[in-house]
């Protein structure tokens, strides 16, 4: 075969769920950045034009006809280059997920997803219909005929076709078949969301099926946090014959991340620059890449003015305002003071010049201090370790602290219902109710901040307390973003350490040495989240082999006996507790504020684990337990 080069590149997209105008700039943008790059096939994300998570507006006729519409403005910005652009599309009742392939200003054909995915956070068979292999045919749109299906397209004698996401993660994928038909070159188009150490599988999924199958291959996947709480890293691979050739950095701040490559295609194909090296995933630096970018992206597409954050100097909110700050730095060093306030969309023309004439450092602090109001709000119950922890901390990143206390509040509301019953209220009778009227007083103050400064307020509850519903509902659970949800408690405190040491973030030096404690109880009692509940890595070990294992309670306590865990005893107590817990706090689970998907999996009723809110809470089989007898 003659040598043919092609100039290739893949686009990652900062989109959201039916904003046209956002969608259509950032398309426009890429398009146009690669029209000066000399780009001959761009590859954009899937179902970019209206975004991928629309999810059951995807079954109203009128947004793949108003997406059609957008197709044929895009249509007309692809002046000598070829464009792959993500759509649903309507055809006789049923709805496919597209890419629509535009080459200089016509369509060429769309090509339609074949495998559609199904497992953990997605749900795409409620919306689409799945496209049978090898079939073609033509339908007719607003007087036009187009076609669509399994098309096999050509550039300068290229022959290319798509996996569209899911396509690539089966084993039948649609490259298996496309390349006996000659196909040199696919396209993949995603919607993957972030998970840790996910970007290893793609690189597998991408760089070992260009070798497999000795072709070229493009990845382009979305970029931020799109509709809510799913995370895209924006990864763009380009990889041939097994070899790597450009990959980018991911969950930046941009609206649009293009890649691009020149790409020779001949029999014996020359690879010049490629990469041989990309460096080991760490989790703490994703975490941190992954939630900060989130948390931008929430604020900016809700149009908020920051973040309020009750603040115990204890882990889980320690960790959330550590998020804040991070989010600031990175945003600032990505995309530069100017640019971060101005997508930031919420300061004035004079203030905006006022950060940018700040030296970097200081535009940081400036800007933790505007977008991250925190409040110590102790009780004669806090320590002053903890206001310590909370106040060296807002300082230490610059962050606009108050300081109160609730005392006033909790003896109203107590004195109050101990008239009503003619009884006084004791912890010896009254525990948990006196906890959580603590628990809860503080959330009308701190909601009214938040409401004074329009931003959004951070609900500190972490995965393992959502397991077990360790957290008082309406009191800490209150909030508009539950940030951390999707991280457990052990996996917290390292990244705390981690956050002191990495990235210096040295207010963090009070947490790092405290014992988590709701601090509810008098402090004589000397309350632990670990005496109340069991060790937090026996509750995440738990909850893994119960429902990402999906092992019955007796498996889980035998596979935990024998890992010596704990003697028979107080281990059979620790899954009986979880597991009875687990089941009565499902309605707390499903009323916990949007958190993002962090994990591989998580306990999120809406993206992960559909569980019932009423059950038999376990009865029979935690009864088993009792009758074995190791
Ligand atoms: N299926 C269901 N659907 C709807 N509502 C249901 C329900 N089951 C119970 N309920 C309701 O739930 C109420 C109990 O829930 P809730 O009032 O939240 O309280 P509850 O879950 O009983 O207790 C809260 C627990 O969280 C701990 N906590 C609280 C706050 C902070 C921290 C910390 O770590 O800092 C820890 C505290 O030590 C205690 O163990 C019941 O009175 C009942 O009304
Ligand atoms: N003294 C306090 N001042 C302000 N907020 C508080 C105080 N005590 C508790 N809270 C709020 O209640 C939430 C729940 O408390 P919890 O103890 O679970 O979390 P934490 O204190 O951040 O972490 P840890 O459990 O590691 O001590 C806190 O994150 C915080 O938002
Ligand atoms: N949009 C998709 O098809 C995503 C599915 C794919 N398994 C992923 O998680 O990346």
């Amino acid at each position: 075969m003659e040598e043919t080069r092609l100039m290739l590149a893949g686009a990652a997209l900062n989109q959201t769920p039916l904003d046209w105008e956002n969608n259509l700039q950032n398309i426009k943008d890429a398009i146009t950045e690669a029209i000066s790059n000399n780009v001959d096939i761009l590859v954009l994300p899937e179902l970019c034009i209206t975004g991928y998570g629309c999810e059951d507006l995807f079954l109203s006729t009128w947004l793949a006809e108003e997406a059609f519409l957008k197709l044929l403005e895009i249509k007309e910005w692809c002046e000598n280059i070829t464009v792959c652009v993500g759509i649903p599309l309507w055809l006789e009742n049923n709805v496919y997920n597209t890419s629509c392939v535009i080459k200089s200003r016509e369509i060429v054909g769309f090509t339609a997803k074949q495998f559609l995915a199904n497992d953990g956070v997605h749900y795409e068979p409620r919306w689409f219909t799945p496209w049978p292999a090898d079939v073609v045919q033509e339908f007719e749109m607003l007087g036009n005929i187009y076609s669509v299906g399994d098309i096999i397209y050509e550039e300068q004698g290229v022959k290319y076709a798509f996996e569209i996401c899911e396509d690539a993660w089966r084993p039948n994928r649609p490259a298996e078949r496309h390349v006996l038909k000659g196909v040199q070159l696919i396209l993949n188009p995603s919607a993957s969301h972030f998970a840790l150490s996910k970007t290893d599988i793609r690189y597998r999924l991408v760089v070992d099926a260009s070798k497999k199958y000795q072709c070229a291959y493009v990845y382009a996947n979305l970029l931020g946090n799109e509709a809510g709480r799913m995370i895209y890293d924006g990864e763009v691979l380009i990889a041939q014959n097994g070899k790597l050739i450009r990959r980018n950095e991911l969950l930046c701040y941009k609206n649009v991340d293009m890649e691009c490559a020149e790409v020779c295609f001949s029999d014996n194909p020359t690879i010049e620059e490629t990469i041989e090296y990309l460096p080991p995933i760490d989790e703490n630096k994703e975490v941190f890449a992954a939630l900060t970018l989130a948390l931008f992206d929430y604020m900016r597409k809700t149009y908020s003015r920051g973040f309020v954050l009750s603040l115990s100097g204890g882990a889980d909110s320690s960790l959330c305002a550590v998020a804040v700050a991070e989010m600031v730095r990175r945003g600032i060093e990505s995309l530069g003071v100017s640019a971060f306030v101005a997508k930031a969309k919420m300061f004035s023309a004079a203030e905006m010049a006022e950060f940018e004439a700040m030296p970097e450092g200081q535009a940081v602090k400036e800007l933790v201090s505007r977008l991250l109001t925190c409040a110590y709000q102790g009780t004669v119950n806090s320590s002053d370790d903890t206001f310590n922890s909370a106040k060296g901390l807002a300082d230490s990143i610059g962050a606009a602290f108050y300081n109160w206390t609730i005392d006033e509040e909790v003896q109203s509301y107590t004195s109050k219902i101990e008239s009503a019953l003619h009884r006084p209220l004791t912890w010896e009778h009254d525990d948990i109710t006196l906890q959580n009227i603590q628990a809860r007083v503080r959330a009308p103050g701190i909601w009214m901040l938040t409401n004074i400064k329009n931003a959004l307020l951070m609900a500190t509850s972490n995965r393992s307390e959502g397991a077990v519903g360790y957290t008082t509902m309406d009191g800490d659970t209150a909030g508009g973003i539950s940030p951390i949800a999707g991280i457990d408690k052990a996996f917290i405190r390292q990244l705390l350490l981690w956050a002191q040491q990495e990235l210096s973030y040295e207010g963090l030096q009070y947490v790092n040495s405290l014992q988590p404690s709701a601090e509810l109880r008098p402090s004589e009692e000397a309350q632990t989240d670990e005496k109340d509940l069991m060790p937090y890595e026996v509750l995440n070990q738990i909850e893994r082999l119960a429902f990402y294992d999906r092992l019955a309670p007796d498996k889980v306590y035998q596979q935990l006996l024998d890992q010596g865990v704990a003697s028979p005893e107080t281990l059979k107590q620790w899954v009986k507790k979880f597991y009875t817990l687990w089941g009565r706090n499902q309605w707390k689970r499903e009323r916990f504020a949007p958190s993002f998907h962090l994990d591989d999996y998580n306990l999120d009723p809406r993206s992960w684990l559909r569980f019932p809110i009423l059950s038999g809470g376990f009865k029979d089989e935690l009864g088993k337990l009792d009758n074995i007898t190791r």
